[in-house]
C-alpha cells in the first residue's frame, strides 16, 4: 500500500485553480489513488455562462475522469465547489463556506494564477500576489491545516541563468507594489511597469516571483512548500498518455504548425526544451504535500520539477519529432502543408514572416474576398505572430535548475510510492512522449476523429502538389523575366533546350 495514497485518505483538501490544466490532473490523481479522501474543496467562479455545478459536471464528464468514476463512483459527492473569485476581497466567499473551509481544511494546493504573459500588472498582482497573501492569511486561521503547497514556476527567476531551490528577493517589496497599485491609475501603471519588471521578460514571471516572496514573508508557522515546474506539457502516462486541454505553451505552437500556419520560428535549436509532463508535476505535488505535512521541514522548501538537468531534450529534436508525427497523424483541413524550420536571427525571422506567413495570409484573404467571403487570415496570422514573439524568450535560452530537494524527496519515498507517484523524469522516452503529445493535441484539443486520417493525408498530398505547381510557376515567371533582360540567361536557356 502506498504511504502517500494512505496519507490523503480521510483528508479535506482545498484546491485553487482546480478548473485549470494542472488542477484537473491533480484532482483526477487524488481521487484515483485515494478514493477514501473526505472531500476536495475547489474555489470556482462561474464562467462563460456556466454555473459552478455545470463547470464541475463538465470536468467530471470528460475523458480525463473516466478511470476515476470506476474507482470512486461517488466522486460527485466528494467535490465541494465553493463560489469564489480570487480577484475580490475575502475571495467573495460566503460566511458559511468560509467557516467550513477554515474549520475543516487539512491540505491546500494553491494552483490558481493568471498565466497570460500580457496581462495588466494590476490584474496579475491581484491574482498572483495579493490572492496568495490572502490565502495564506486564511491558512493561518485553519486549526487542522497540515500543509500549504504553493505552485510557482521554474521561470519565476528566469532573469538568472543558474537557479537554486531557494526564494530569491525581488528588487521591490511585494507589499509596496500592492499598496501603490491601490492608488496609481492605469496609465501610470503602464508607464512604470517596464521599470518595475526590469530584466524579467513579462509580467507573469515577475508576479510569480513576487508571489514566492509573499509566501516567504507571510509563512508564519505554517508548513509550506513551493513547487516550481518548467513548461508543463501533456500527460506522459496517467491516466493515459497525451492528455492536454489548453492552448498554452507548446500546445498552440503545435496546432499552428500542424495546421500549416506557422512555417518558421525564431528559436535556438540546441537550447534545452524544458518541457515536463503534467502528471509528473502532479505526482511531485502529492509527494510534497505528504512530506511537508508528515516531516514538517523547518524552513519552506522549494522543489524544482524540470527535465533539462536529468533528461534533456532540445528544441531541434522536439521539432523534428513533431514534424515526423504530422506525417503519420496529420491534422485535418490544414491551411498549408506542415513544414517548419527554426531561424536563428532577427533578419531571417523577419524574412520568413513576410514570405511564409504574411504573404500567404494576404493571398488567401484576397481569395476569400473574391469569393464573397469575409477575410480573416491576416488577422489570425498577426495574432499568431504576436503569440510566437512572446514565447521567443523561452525558446532561445537555456537555464540550469538545481534539483537537490526533488532528488532528496525521491530518495525518501518507498519503492511503492516511487512507482505510484513517479516523478523521475529520467525514465521518459522523448520520442514516444512527443508522438503521444501531438496525438493528444489532435484528439483532446482539436477534437479530431482518427477516422479522418486517410482524408487528411489525401489533402496533404494535394497541398504538396499545389506547392510544387506554385513554385514551378514562380520559377518560370522569374526565368522568363530574366531571359527578357539578360543575354547570358537567353544563352543558357537555348543551350538547355
Ligand atoms: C532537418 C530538419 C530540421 C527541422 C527542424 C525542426 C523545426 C520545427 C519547427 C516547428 C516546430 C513545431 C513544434 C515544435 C514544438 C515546440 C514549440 C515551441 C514553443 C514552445 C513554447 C514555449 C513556451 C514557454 C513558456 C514558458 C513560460 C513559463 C511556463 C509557465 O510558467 S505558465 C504557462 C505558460 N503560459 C502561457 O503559455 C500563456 C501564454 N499565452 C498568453 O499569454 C496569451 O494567450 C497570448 C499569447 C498573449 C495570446 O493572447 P491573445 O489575446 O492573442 O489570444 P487569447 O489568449 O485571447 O486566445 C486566442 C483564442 O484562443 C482561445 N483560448 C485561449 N486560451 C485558451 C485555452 N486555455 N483553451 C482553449 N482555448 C483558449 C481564446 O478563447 C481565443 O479564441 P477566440 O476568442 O475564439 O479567438
Ligand atoms: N502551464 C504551465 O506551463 C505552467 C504552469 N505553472 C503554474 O501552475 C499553476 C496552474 O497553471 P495552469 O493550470 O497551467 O493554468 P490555467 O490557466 O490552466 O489555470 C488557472 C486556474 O486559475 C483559476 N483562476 C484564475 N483567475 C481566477 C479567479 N479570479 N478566481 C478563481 N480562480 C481563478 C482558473 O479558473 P477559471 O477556470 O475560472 O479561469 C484556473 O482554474 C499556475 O500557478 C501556474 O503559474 C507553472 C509552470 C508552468
Amino acid at each position: 500500500m502506498s504511504t502517500i495514497a494512505a496519507f490523503y485518505g480521510g483528508k479535506s483538501i482545498l484546491i485553487t485553480g482546480a478548473t485549470g490544466f494542472l488542477g484537473k490532473v491533480l484532482m483526477e490523481k487524488l481521487f484515483r489513488t485515494s478514493p477514501d479522501l473526505k472531500v476536495i474543496y475547489i474555489l470556482v467562479r462561474p464562467k462563460a455562462g456556466q454555473t459552478l455545478q455545470q463547470r464541475v459536471f463538465q470536468i467530471l464528464d470528460s475523458k480525463l475522469f473516466e478511470k476515476v468514476k470506476e474507482v470512486c463512483p461517488n466522486v460527485h459527492e466528494k467535490i465541494r465547489a465553493i463560489y469564489a473569485d480570487l480577484n475580490q476581497n475575502d475571495f467573495a466567499i460566503s460566511k458559511e463556506d468560509m467557516q467550513e473551509l477554515l474549520s475543516c481544511t487539512n491540505i491546500i494546493f494553491h494552483c490558481a494564477a493568471t498565466v497570460r504573459f500580457d496581462d495588466t500588472l494590476r490584474h496579475a498582482v491581484q491574482l498572483n500576489v495579493t490572492a496568495t497573501r490572502q490565502l495564506l492569511l486564511m491558512a493561518s486561521q485553519m486549526p487542522k491545516l497540515e500543509a500549504f503547497i504553493h505552485i510557482s514556476t521554474a521561470y519565476s527567476n528566469c532573469n538568472l541563468k543558474h537557479i537554486d531551490e531557494v526564494i530569491y528577493p525581488c528588487p521591490v517589496e511585494p507589499k509596496k507594489i500592492i499598496d501603490s497599485l491601490e492608488w496609481l491609475d492605469d496609465a501610470i501603471i503602464d508607464e512604470i511597469t517596464p521599470k518595475l519588471i526590469r530584466d524579467w521578460p513579462n509580467i507573469y514571471t515577475y508576479t510569480k516571483a513576487l508571489g514566492e516572496m509573499v509566501v516567504q514573508q507571510e509563512s508564519r508557522n505554517l508548513n509550506i512548500a513551493i513547487i516550481r515546474p518548467s513548461i508543463v506539457g501533456a500527460t506522459w502516462q496517467e491516466p493515459f498518455p497525451g492528455w492536454v486541454d489548453n492552448i498554452n505553451g507548446p500546445n498552440g505552437i503545435i496546432i499552428a504548425t500542424g495546421k500549416g500556419f506557422l512555417r518558421a520560428i525564431k528559436a535556438t535549436p540546441m537550447a534545452v526544451a524544458d518541457v515536463i509532463p503534467v502528471d509528473t508535476v502532479v505526482n511531485l505535488m502529492l509527494a510534497v504535500g505528504w512530506y511537508t505535512a508528515v516531516h514538517r521541514p523547518k524552513s519552506t522548501l522549494v522543489y524544482h520539477i524540470t527535465s533539462g538537468n536529468m533528461n534533456p531534450c532540445n528544441w531541434h529534436k522536439m521539432g523534428v519529432q513533431v514534424l515526423a508525427t504530422f506525417e503519420k497523424i496529420p491534422f485535418e483541413r490544414p491551411f498549408r502543408r506542415p513544414n517548419a524550420n527554426f531561424t536563428s536571427n532577427s533578419f531571417t525571422s523577419q524574412y520568413w514572416n513576410a514570405v511564409s506567413h504574411r504573404a500567404p495570409a494576404i493571398i488567401y484573404d484576397c481569395y476569400l474576398r473574391l469569393t464573397g467571403r469575409k477575410p480573416r487570415m491576416t488577422k489570425l496570422m498577426n495574432r499568431l505572430l504576436r503569440t510566437v514573439s512572446m514565447l521567443e524568450y523561452f525558446i532561445n535560452r537555456s537555464w540550469e535548475w538545481s534539483t537537490y530537494n526533488t532528488e532528496m524527496l525521491m530518495s525518501e519515498l518507498s519503492p511503492e510510492d516511487q512507482r505510484v507517484f513517479n516523478f523521475d523524469v529520467r525514465q521518459l522516452n522523448w520520442l514516444e512522449y512527443i508522438e503521444n503529445y501531438v496525438l493528444g493535441v489532435k484528439k483532446y484539443l482539436l477534437k479530431e476523429d482518427m477516422a479522418g486520417i486517410p482524408k487528411a493525408k489525401q489533402r496533404l498530398k494535394r497541398l504538396r502538389n499545389i506547392h510544387y505547381l506554385f513554385n514551378t510557376a514562380l520559377f518560370l515567371i522569374a526565368w522568363r523575366l530574366l531571359i527578357a533582360r539578360s543575354q547570358m540567361a537567353r544563352n543558357v536557356w537555348f543551350f538547355i533546350m
